[in-house]
């Protein structure tokens, strides 16, 4: 919504006004005929919307807590109109279900949005819409993340030699107050690089730095440079046109640096099983030509390197956060690991088992701060119905999953962090069906073992070593930035080692 405000609040007023008419006038036009097409004759009910804009001004701030409030009104299926383009907002773990699941084949695409088209982001997996390219890349590297997991533990071993530099890192840190964000994201980052690039880089690389610079940034701008995917003719508009540059700017020189990458990936003599995703890439293509597209290599990088770090650091910073405001739940995750684990050795996924209360941390941050709380968008693909709606082919669909995860009527307190909620009477771990960060369906996060891999060493390794407090007179605010992804605002903590 920056880019609305910054259009408000510009200088040529004069001129942007006639041009704003002009604009006005031809999408009004545009949207009565849209309007019509496709109508079925029983839509999902709504908030009313403004012409040309929809419902746009109610959604320029906290989308996910608005979209929560009309579900109050409308029922877990109810549509809204993001400018011109009708959405229908999915709330409920059974409506949720009902197109995730049951109905994956009609509701599993993304839209066809202008930005990704133009910055041919649809080439790689996540935005790509569902057919044969997305299934072949999907397949590819769901085979190839698991070959790194299973057998060789490859994935573990990574994701400990991080642990290890992180937690070093955090040693020169100790009992100073400390903005973890950087320090975090690049270490959940490195778990990317190394099994996508087959390289990890020291913390301060330049090159390492820049490229999380952009791929924070573009998670930033993604909600803001939406307004070009409803309105695109607005990348013509002076005063905005700025933002359209920069994100196009961002995507083509994340891509360069991926395609930078794979130049330089030393492939020495053919492993019998590949070590990182450009190998196993190669090798496919090396094995049975044509079988993958051959351009859709670093898009697909940068795909896992975005979806992988954001995700990750992000919830890990709620977690800390949380833990810091809550000494009680961290001195009894702490405890459990002592008695598990001990101070000897490192923590280990094999562990997991034995650790039911740190487990039911992990999900309660996973819970309490949604971190992708709007999921990523998908689209139908054609005519279908929803909880008996009619929902017309090519409607954008958002599914809310932080209403889900802030549903009263299957949470106690929702607002209260808690992870007793998670464990049965006998302190064992209890799932709960309305629990889905990581979405669910055929779209579901591609990383999901990965990432609980993640938490979970993550976290261990951390409360083993260190407890971690908010500095004297620090105000904890727990309302995050929305981008695609939920972020807590900056903030400082204590890493204190333990005795
Ligand atoms: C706590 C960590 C994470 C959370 C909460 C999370 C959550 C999600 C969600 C909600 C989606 C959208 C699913 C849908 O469209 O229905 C998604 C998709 C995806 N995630 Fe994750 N994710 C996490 C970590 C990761 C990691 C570590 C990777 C790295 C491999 C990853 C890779 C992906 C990919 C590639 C997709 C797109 C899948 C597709 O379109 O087929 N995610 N994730």
């Amino acid at each position: 919504m920056a880019v609305l405000q910054t259009l408000l609040t510009g200088h040529n007023i004069t001129a942007l006004l006639i041009a704003a008419v002009a604009f006005l006038v031809s999408l009004a036009l545009f949207s009565r005929f849209r309007g019509r097409r496709g109508r079925g004759a029983n839509l999902p009910p709504g908030p009313p919307a403004w012409p040309v804009l929809g419902n746009l001004p109610s959604l320029a701030r906290n989308p996910h807590l608005q979209l929560t409030a009309w579900r109050g009104t409308y029922g877990d299926v109810f549509s809204v109109k993001m400018g011109l383009q009708d959405a229908v907002v999915v709330s409920g773990k059974d409506a949720i279900r009902e197109a995730l699941v049951k109905k994956a084949e009609h509701f599993s695409s993304r839209p066809d949005l202008f930005l990704m088209r133009r910055n041919k982001q649809q080439n790689g997996l996540v935005m790509s819409p569902y057919g044969d390219r997305w299934k072949i890349l999907r397949r590819f590297s769901m085979s190839t993340l698991r070959s790194f997991g299973m057998g060789t533990g490859i994935l573990e071993e990574k994701i400990d030699t991080e642990c290890r530099h992180f937690c070093t890192e955090l040693e020169t840190k100790s009992g100073e107050p400390f903005d973890f964000t950087h320090l975090l994201h690049n270490a959940v980052s490195n778990i990317m690089c190394s099994m996508a690039l087959g390289k990890r880089f020291e913390y301060g690389d330049p090159l390492f730095l820049r490229l999380m610079e952009i791929s924070e940034r573009g998670v930033e701008l993604f909600v803001t440079a939406h307004v070009f995917n409803i309105y695109p003719v607005l990348r013509f508009f002076p005063v905005v046109r700025k933002q359209y540059k920069e994100w196009m700017d961002l995507s083509e020189e994340s891509i360069e640096c991926f395609m930078n990458f794979i130049a330089q990936h030393e492939d020495g003599e053919r492993q019998e099983k590949a070590r990182d995703v450009i190998e196993a890439f190669r090798a496919k293509l090396e094995d049975d030509p044509g079988s993958l597209p051959d351009d859709s290599l670093p898009h697909l990088l940068g795909d896992l390197f975005v979806a992988g770090m954001e995700t990750t650091a992000n919830t890990l910073r709620w977690g800390l956060l949380y833990l810091a405001t809550h000494p009680d739940v961290q001195a009894k995750v702490q405890a459990e690991l002592d008695r598990v684990v001990g101070r000897e050795r490192p923590p280990a996924v094999s562990d997991k088992p034995d650790l039911p209360y740190t487990e039911a941390t992990i999900l309660e941050f996973q819970r309490v701060r949604t971190v992708v709380p709007l999921n990523l968008p998908h689209c139908t693909t054609a005519d279908t119905t929803l909880l008996g709606y009619d929902i017309p082919a090519g409607t954008d669909v958002l599914v809310n999953l932080w209403s889900l995860h802030m549903d009263p009527a299957h949470w106690d307190n929702p607002d209260t962090f808690d992870p007793s909620r998670f464990l049965d009477d006998n302190g064992q771990l209890q799932l709960n069906d309305s629990f889905m960060p990581f979405s669910t369906g055929r779209r579901v996060c591609l990383g999901e073992q990965l990432a609980k891999m993640e938490l979970f060493l993550f976290l261990t390794n951390m409360l083993q070593r260190f407890t971690f407090t908010l500095p004297e007179g620090a105000r904890p605010n727990f309302d995050g930035i929305l981008g695609v992804t939920l972020r807590p605002q900056p903030y400082e903590l204590i890493a204190t080692r333990r005795e």
